[in-house]
């Protein structure tokens, strides 16, 4: 109960808080709205008593009553449609940007990678328009409930037996309710095929998948595959929905044979003299008023039902990002300091500057001893298989260090729990003998740098997409040029119609086009960018270069980052199949099923006749 009340007050805050002068109008509007049917009725019956008798007084009374009711009608229908679609629209908005923003702003990127976390957020953005509704569904719920009051009011006036049909009113709204809750909970189950089926969808979409489907004749199978799990979700979905019309309709259907008996009896009544013609007046004309309102209550119900859970994923979103906040830790040491990147308005408006985990400690300006992995275990979330086990090792300050190992080993692993994109599950890492755990996430990404196989395509300018890596250095020239040179990238910038302001993509008209491996000297350049980073993470980005530009660009690099570690002592830390990079590390790490198994430099290595210097040769062999 206690949760519902808070997913009820988000609901209303958000409401309040993104459209508070559309939201307020159309409750004024909806209950004014909500009284004019069984007021106007009550007008009805003032005429028809003051012609049977009972005076003029009550016939200029009625007229007045029922003048006032148009009015209000007229009112409403002008105003009502902008007030809630403008609403909704604010609200919408509201909502998709704040959902944008908490992801965002999650440190880890457990979000990201768990299928679980992956359905409710998708659930929660599809739902963003139901959310937008808020006011319209629980002010029209309200609303319907003061029709049902005052309509079932007049009616116990007229005979306390009337009062029973209240009773059968929350009857269809219960069956309204199971009908709407059978529905969610199948959508929800059918979840998993929905994300199944939109990713086939985008697949057959994607431009970059067209050539592998067509080689492989795959598009009659991926069409049958969306078909098949596509019916699988519309007959859950139809089940869902027949059980549902058949409660709601067993619920109505006793109603109004209720409310049927209860006009019989009065008109019995009526025939004694006990009721007024005024009396049987007002409860003919409200028979259908009665009966609507109560479908009304049950629609309104149900959506309730629906937007209730939308908040919900809305709050469950909002805990989720507190509870993964990693707050906490040790207090900031006074000799650490942390730089707050400078914001640009170059991705098409204000960049704020990153949000601060408070209460955790600054990151270093520059490496004393190093870096330490201590008895370091990992599992990703969700799963229990160790993907790191057990990993110990000590990176020396200004060292550089390749990590080897078999498809699956943990080199990738380890190097996001580097960059905290997630904490060991047991273990630490230590840098300089401060537990990364307390130190602010954001502040020790601003002191690294990063390049990826599978790095991203900004579809922005060359400036941009250079200009990322380190947005302070966006119109540094100098800077800009340093990195294109130490990516490989300078030429292929040059020779672009527009140069550092070329549209790269191909989504514009204006666009220029690149290959796989242009694209990768750029993003390469983006992690040259920034200045002198801590710790430089290199996860297999040269794998579509081509070999003289692979070594070309290592060579300088290995000059580069000499110089810096001997400034900041910083670390480079490479994940690379090709052993001709590899050699060229000062420690080479070889990793198995998540174990470091060999450590030491190349020649130390090859000399040991283990692991690596097996690997070594097979590639070796393959070159001769
Ligand atoms: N997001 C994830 N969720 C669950 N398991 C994952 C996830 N990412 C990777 N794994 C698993 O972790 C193990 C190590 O993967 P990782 O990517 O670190 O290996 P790798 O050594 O970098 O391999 P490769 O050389 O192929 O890039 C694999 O068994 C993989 O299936």
């Amino acid at each position: 109960m206690r949760e519902q009340v808070r997913t009820v007050g988000l609901w209303l805050m958000t409401g309040l808080r993104a459209a508070p002068f559309h939201s307020t109008a159309l409750v004024v509007m909806l209950c004014l709205q909500a009284a004019i049917a069984p007021v106007r009725t009550y007008g009805v019956k003032l005429i028809v008593d003051g012609v049977g008798g009972a005076g003029e007084g009550p016939i200029r009374l009625g007229v007045v009553v029922i003048l006032a009711t148009f009015a209000v009608a007229f009112a409403g229908t002008s105003v009502d449609g902008y007030l809630e679609s403008a609403g909704a629209d604010r609200v919408e908005r509201w909502v998709l940007s704040d959902i944008l923003r908490i992801t965002t702003h999650i440190p880890g990127i457990e979000q990201h990678e768990r299928p679980d976390v992956a359905d409710r957020l998708s659930q929660l953005r599809d739902s963003a328009r139901e959310l937008g509704w808020f006011a319209l569904v629980l002010f029209q719920l309200i609303s319907t409930g003061v029709t049902i009051v005052l309509v079932v009011a007049m009616l116990s006036g007229v005979h306390p037996i009337f009062a029973v049909l209240l009773v059968l009113a929350f009857g269809q709204v219960w069956a309204a309710s199971l009908d709407s809750k059978w529905m969610q909970d199948t959508m929800e189950r059918m979840q998993p095929y929905g994300r199944l089926v939109r990713s086939l969808s985008e697949l057959a979409r994607e431009p970059r998948a067209a050539t592998e489907l067509r080689v492989f004749g795959l598009g009659p199978t991926l069409l049958s595959r969306i078909r098949s799990l596509s019916g699988t979700m519309y007959a859950g979905e139809r089940r869902a929905m027949v059980r549902g019309l058949a409660v709601v309709t067993l619920a109505k259907t006793i109603f109004r044979l209720a409310y049927l008996g209860a006009v019989v009896y009065l008109i019995v009544l009526a025939g004694r003299g006990s009721a007024s013609p005024g009396d049987l007046a007002l409860v003919v004309l409200l028979a259908p008023q009665v009966d609507g309102a109560a479908s009304e209550a049950g629609d309104g119900v149900s959506r309730v039902g629906v937007a209730l859970r939308s908040f919900g994923r809305y709050r469950w979103l909002r805990d989720y990002a507190s509870s993964h906040s990693w707050k906490g830790g040790a207090t900031p040491a006074p000799d650490r300091v942390g730089r707050v990147g400078s914001a640009s308005d170059r991705l098409g408006g204000a960049t704020p500057a990153p949000e601060r985990v408070v209460g955790v400690g600054a990151a270093p300006v520059r490496l004393v001893s190093g870096i330490e992995l201590r008895d370091l275990s990992f599992a990703y979330p969700g799963t229990d298989v160790a993907v790191l086990d057990s990993v110990s090792l000590v990176i020396p300050a200004g060292t550089s260090v390749a990590l080897v190992g078999e498809n699956g080993a943990g080199k990738s692993t380890l190097v996001k729990l580097l960059s905290r994109m997630y904490d060991p599950t047991s273990g630490s890492i230590l840098v300089d003998g401060v537990p990364l755990s307390t130190i602010d996430p954001v502040a020790w990404r601003e002191r690294l740098s990063a390049g990826y196989q599978d790095f991203v395509k900004y579809e922005f300018s060359a400036r941009l997409v250079v200009g990322v890596g380190d947005l302070a250095r966006l119109d540094d020239e100098e800077a800009l040029k340093a990195a294109l040179v130490r990516g490989e990238a300078l030429e292929l910038v040059e020779e672009l119609p527009r140069g550092l302001e070329t549209q790269l993509g191909t989504r514009f008209s204006e666009s220029s086009e690149l290959s796989g491996g242009q694209w990768q000297r750029l993003a390469l350049a983006r992690a040259f960018l920034r200045d002198r980073p801590l710790v430089l993470l290199l996860d297999e980005p040269t794998a579509a270069l081509d070999p003289e530009a692979e070594h070309a660009l290592y060579e300088r690099f290995a000059e580069a980052s000499r110089v810096a570690a001997a400034e900041t002592g910083g670390i480079t830390v490479l994940v690379s199949h090709r052993f001709s990079t590899v050699r060229m590390a000062d420690l080479i790490v070889v990793m198995d099923q998540g174990r470091v198994v060999e450590v030491g430099s190349h020649q130390a290595l090859v000399g040991a006749r283990g692991r690596y210097a097996e690997l070594f040769e097979v590639q070796a062999r393959a070159y001769r």
